[in-house]
């Protein structure tokens, strides 16, 4: 009976903050967003053995824009979720902290800049900070809280308490050294938020000084709003800190439209659809499992200083097997369970009969002593270059694993029947697209491709046997040599080759220079 009272009460007052008018907010103030690019996630590669992060590159569809939001707004949001929507600010904040502890590591990574100062004002944005050290911690940084302004709420002497036992270092305004850039390589700014108004006062007027006054080193990164910066007008008067990175927490105030720093990052996966809906909030989706997303601009790179410095365990002669096809057995499984995506993905190069070489990726679906075998259309510009010349060589590039295995030689198609046991075991859409695609030849627009897929589809719609076109099936490779790499610092890469002599069955191994 009680129970009913009470979910009746709140329906009602989740029914009145979704037909509340909503305060009106500028289309306008609209922002490009990217998906994370192949060269954001070259630049945030560890530098050892990795798992897979469940990270998905977003679609541009979901992406299109952003929007942002007024003081208000953003506080009266702040009330909606804590009110009608059920969270407490415990919630939110450890969700905002793990968010900006998450976008530090996509770009700064501890191996490089393991020393973090997150510097916490007197509210939540200092909570925030206060979080995101303990997940730092957690993620391998060193983190160090200075943290002046405290508050006796148990929420905040709960946090504190938190990192004193993971022997995180506070340090006092007094103490913090003469220059930042001996003992830090990144600082957390946690100290204003968006109800920051006025001028800093003491002791924070002074430390955000010093952070104006930083060159490259350490960076700074921005919880929610730049410390200092008006919430809507940005760094109004100039000579504000330039913070390298900003996360955005719900969504970006406005006085992130004048933030030019190269990473601009979106946390606080918590936003329900009623609250977007209300606010009309343009927001980008969060890949995979991830706590935050990049927004705006994607960082200018220098792509001659892109590089990754491997690390991993040695490869050595007297550890290999001696079978190369046991010895990939081995690698691929270890891939795949790291959880690599698509471990059976391969770059297949051929060459026509004038010596043009050309490379694509396709599926290896199977490999014994016999060979590796993928499957395709014969008639495509694979198909003509193998049967114009029957050798190829295979290319698999482990990237999480520093590992890459070469595959050379001869080919030769796989029995039909083989084909067509692999063929009728693939999705019934699949079968049609293999129909549907002369693979390799000019087609006037998709709209081709789709409307003969439609109509094979209803063709088929009984779930009668799909026929596989005579052109479509297996190559198998039957190896002559093999090369595993496995990448290693200073570039003084492993790599171990397997090759055949003419007559004898025997692989001979042999180490090659990097
Ligand atoms: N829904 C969300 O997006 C969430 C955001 N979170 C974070 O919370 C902050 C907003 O937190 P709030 O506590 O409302 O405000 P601030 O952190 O900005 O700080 C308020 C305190 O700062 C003092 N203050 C204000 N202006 C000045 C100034 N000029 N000089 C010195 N001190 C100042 C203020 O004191 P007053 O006496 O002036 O009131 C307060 O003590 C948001 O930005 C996010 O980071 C949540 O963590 C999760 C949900
Ligand atoms: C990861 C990946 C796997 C692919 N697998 C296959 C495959 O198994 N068979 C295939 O015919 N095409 C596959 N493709 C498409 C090919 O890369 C290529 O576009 C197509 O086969 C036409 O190549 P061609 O014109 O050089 O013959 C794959 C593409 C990618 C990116
Ligand atoms: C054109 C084409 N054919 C075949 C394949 C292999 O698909 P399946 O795993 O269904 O055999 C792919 C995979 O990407 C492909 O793109
Ligand atoms: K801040």
């Amino acid at each position: 009976m009680r129970r009913t009272v009470i979910r009746r009460r709140v329906t009602r007052m989740i029914s009145a903050f979704l037909f509340q008018p909503p305060l009106p907010i500028s289309p306008k103030h609209q922002y490009s967003l990217l998906p994370l690019t192949t060269t954001q996630r070259f630049l945030t590669a560890s530098h050892s053995f990795r798992t897979l992060s469940t990270k998905s590159i977003p679609n541009m569809q979901d992406s299109a824009s952003v929007s942002y939001l007024s003081q208000r707004e953003a506080a009266e949001i702040d009330e909606t979720l804590m009110g009608p929507l059920g969270f407490s600010v415990d919630q939110l904040m450890e969700l905002a902290g793990l968010s900006v502890a998450t976008s530090v590591a996509e770009v700064y990574k501890p191996s490089e800049y393991s020393r973090v100062l997150a510097i916490c004002g007197p509210g939540n944005n200092g909570g925030d900070g206060l979080v995101a050290a303990r997940h730092l911690h957690h993620f391998g940084y060193k983190p160090s809280i200075c943290y002046p302004k405290r508050t006796s709420k148990s929420l905040y002497t709960g946090l504190v308490t938190q990192l004193e036992s993971l022997s995180v270092p506070f340090v006092s305004v007094e103490d913090l050294p003469e220059d930042l850039s001996e003992d830090f390589d990144v600082i957390i700014d946690a100290i204003f938020g968006f109800s920051f108004h006025g001028a800093p006062r003491p002791p924070f007027d002074a430390i955000i000084r010093r952070l104006q006054t930083l060159q490259k080193r350490p960076v700074i990164v921005s919880v929610d709003i730049p410390s200092g910066w008006h919430v809507e007008e940005g760094d109004h008067e100039g000579g504000g800190i330039k913070p390298d990175m900003l996360v955005s927490l719900t969504a970006p105030k406005l006085c992130a439209k004048s933030f030019s720093g190269p990473h601009h990052f979106l946390g606080g996966r918590f936003v329900p659809p009623s609250v977007a809906e209300k606010y009309k909030l343009e927001l980008p989706s969060y890949p995979g499992t991830s706590m935050c997303v990049r927004i705006g601009k994607p960082p200018k790179v220098d792509i001659s200083a892109m590089r990754v410095n491997y690390v991993s365990p040695e490869l050595l002669e007297d550890q290999v097997e001696s079978d190369p096809v046991l010895q990939f057995r081995k690698w691929f499984d270890e891939a795949v369970a790291a959880g690599l995506r698509e471990t059976n993905a391969m770059a297949l190069s051929t060459t026509n009969k004038d010596r043009k070489p050309s490379s694509r990726m396709v599926l290896l679906k199977g490999f014994d002593e016999n060979g590796f075998v993928w499957f395709t259309n014969y008639e495509s510009k694979k198909g003509s270059d193998l049967s114009e010349n029957p050798f190829a060589a295979l290319l698999f590039y482990w990237e999480d694993m520093n590992r890459q295995v070469r595959i050379e030689g001869p080919v030769e198609r796989i029995s039909e029947e083989e084909s067509e046991n692999y063929y009728h075991s693939r999705p019934r859409g699949s079968q049609i697209g293999a129909i549907v695609s002369k693979q390799s030849s000019v087609v006037p627009g998709r709209h081709v491709l789709y409307d003969e897929y439609e109509e094979l589809t209803k063709k088929y719609s009984d779930g009668s046997v799909i026929p596989k076109p005579k052109n479509w099936g297996g190559f198998r490779l039957k190896p002559n040599l093999f090369e595993f790499w496995q990448g290693q610092p200073s570039r003084l890469h492993d790599r171990l080759q397997y090759s055949l002599q003419e007559g004898n069955p025997a692989w001979i191994i042999r180490r090659l220079a990097p």
